[in-house]
This record gives C-alpha cells, sequence and structure tokens, in this order.
C-alpha cells in the first residue's frame, strides 16, 4: 500500500536529513507502529505518507484510495471555541461531500460516543475527544488510517478503548493501520509491525522482535494493552 525507496528528506533542501535513506514497504491490512526518540522524524514520515510534503530524494508512494488522519494535536479540548461534537463532525462530512447524515451517528456509535453529539468539544475528556477525532477519520470510509500519537493527553481506560478498537478496524474492516507511538507498550501489543527510526533511517520488525531487541536492553518490560 505504501512504498519508500531511497527516500531522503530535510526541511532546507539540503543535508543533514532528516530521513535519510528510509527503504519501507507497508502492505495492505498491516498495523504499523513508527517508533523512535524524539525528533527521530517519526511526524515527518507521516508527512510523507500523507503527501503534506515532498522528498527531497528518492520516493515514497501511496495506493490508499481514501486516508483518515487523526493528528497529534488536539485543539479542541485546550480551546473556548464552542463548537459541539455534531458541528465537528458534520463540517468534515460536508468537506467530503457526503450527503448522508446517518454516517455521523454511525461512526459515534463505532468509536463508543453515541450520546455526545450536542457536547460541546470543550467539555469532553482527552479520550472522549480523540474518539471523535478518530471518529472524524473514518467518515470517509479509508483503506489508511494514520494517527500521530493516539494517546497522547489520554487517560488509561480510554487508551485501551482506543487501543482494542484500532485493532479491531484493522483486523475485521482491514483498514491499514499507521500510527506515530510513544507508547511502547501499545505498539507492541497492538501492531502488526514496528518500524523504528534512529539516526535518520528505519529499522522493520516484529513486535516480539521490538520487545526483544529494544526493551530488554534498556530493562524495561511491558504489559499488555
Ligand atoms: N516544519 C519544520 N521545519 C524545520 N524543521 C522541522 C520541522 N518539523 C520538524 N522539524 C525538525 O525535524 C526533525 C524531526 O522532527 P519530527 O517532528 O518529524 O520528529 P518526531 O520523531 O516526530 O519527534 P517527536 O517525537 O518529538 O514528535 C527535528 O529535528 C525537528 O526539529
Amino acid at each position: 500500500m505504501i512504498r519508500a525507496d531511497n527516500l531522503l528528506f530535510s526541511y532546507t533542501g539540503s543535508p543533514p536529513y532528516v530521513l535519510n535513506g528510509i527503504n519501507l514497504e507497508i502492505c495492505s491490512g498491516e498495523y504499523l507502529s513508527v517508533v523512535g526518540e524524539n525528533g527521530s522524524g517519526k511526524s515527518t514520515l507521516m508527512k510523507l505518507i500523507l503527501k503534506f510534503v515532498k522528498p527531497t530524494g528518492g520516493s515514497i508512494v501511496s495506493r490508499a484510495k481514501r486516508v483518515g488522519y487523526v493528528p497529534q494535536k488536539n485543539d479542541f479540548s485546550n480551546s473556548n471555541f464552542p463548537i459541539t461534537v455534531y458541528e465537528v463532525l458534520n463540517s468534515y462530512l460536508r468537506l467530503l461531500k457526503i450527503k448522508d447524515k446517518s454516517v455521523i451517528a454511525e461512526k459515534l456509535e463505532q468509536v463508543g460516543m453515541s450520546g455526545y453529539k450536542g457536547y460541546l468539544m470543550s467539555t469532553l475528556s482527552g479520550g472522549q475527544s480523540q474518539k471523535i477525532l478518530i471518529a472524524r477519520a473514518l467518515m470517509g470510509n479509508p483503506d489508511l488510517l494514520v494517527l500521530d500519537e493516539p494517546s497522547t493527553g489520554v487517560d488509561i481506560g480510554s487508551q485501551k478503548e482506543i487501543y482494542s478498537f484500532l485493532k479491531k478496524i484493522n483486523k475485521e474492516h482491514g483498514i491499514t493501520i499507521v500510527s506515530v507511538e510513544h507508547n511502547l507498550n501499545a505498539a507492541i501489543s497492538n501492531s502488526t509491525l514496528i518500524y523504528h527510526l534512529a539516526g535518520g533511517q528505519g529499522h522493520l520488525c516484529t513486535p516480539q522482535q521490538y520487545a526483544d531487541e529494544f526493551l530488554k536492553n534498556r530493562g524495561e518490560s511491558h504489559d499488555n494493552f
């Protein structure tokens, strides 16, 4: 579904490169977590997948027909802007030129937020607003869902719900997921593959290999999600 060949990227257009020779193939149906230290280029790789920026060198090709995106920062919960859950979803529906309003109720139900249509976004918890943003990203029935740190600012209970939901839509609906993760336990427990970025280059491994190679070296353990 996504293929990068010798992908180079720098924000200035010249070296040093943030991404320096990425070769990666993400097949349809995978749930790939992208992990790495702060500043290792995880979000930059997402921007390239989403075509928000162009490669400085090499190539990245996506065959996804419809893409849903859940951004890292949820500006709604931290602002007093008086917008309701319904308005957020309805404006996106209009953007996608979808006439069938029942999609709103359908997606809210899917993420377990049916009763929240009339709530102001600013009154929702981090977990609740993240679920709304996932519902929004699913409105166009994407075959690829890209998320940037889905558990940031989300309580543990909602994290579990969100990851189990992501796993479900990946398995049952075959939606390919690419997710930037700082939550290593969640990456190990939920994804089918892990891509570890360091020094501008990436290393693809199974969650088990990742747990063995990286976490044991650091003396860390992981709890199941
Ligand atoms: N718009 C930009 N202009 C210039 N440099 C940028 C820009 N966005 C990111 N960078 C730089 O590119 C590098 C990679 O940033 P990126 O945000 O992709 O890393 P990340 O792994 O997602 O980090 P984090 O875990 O902190 O979110 C960093 O050195 C960052 O400062």
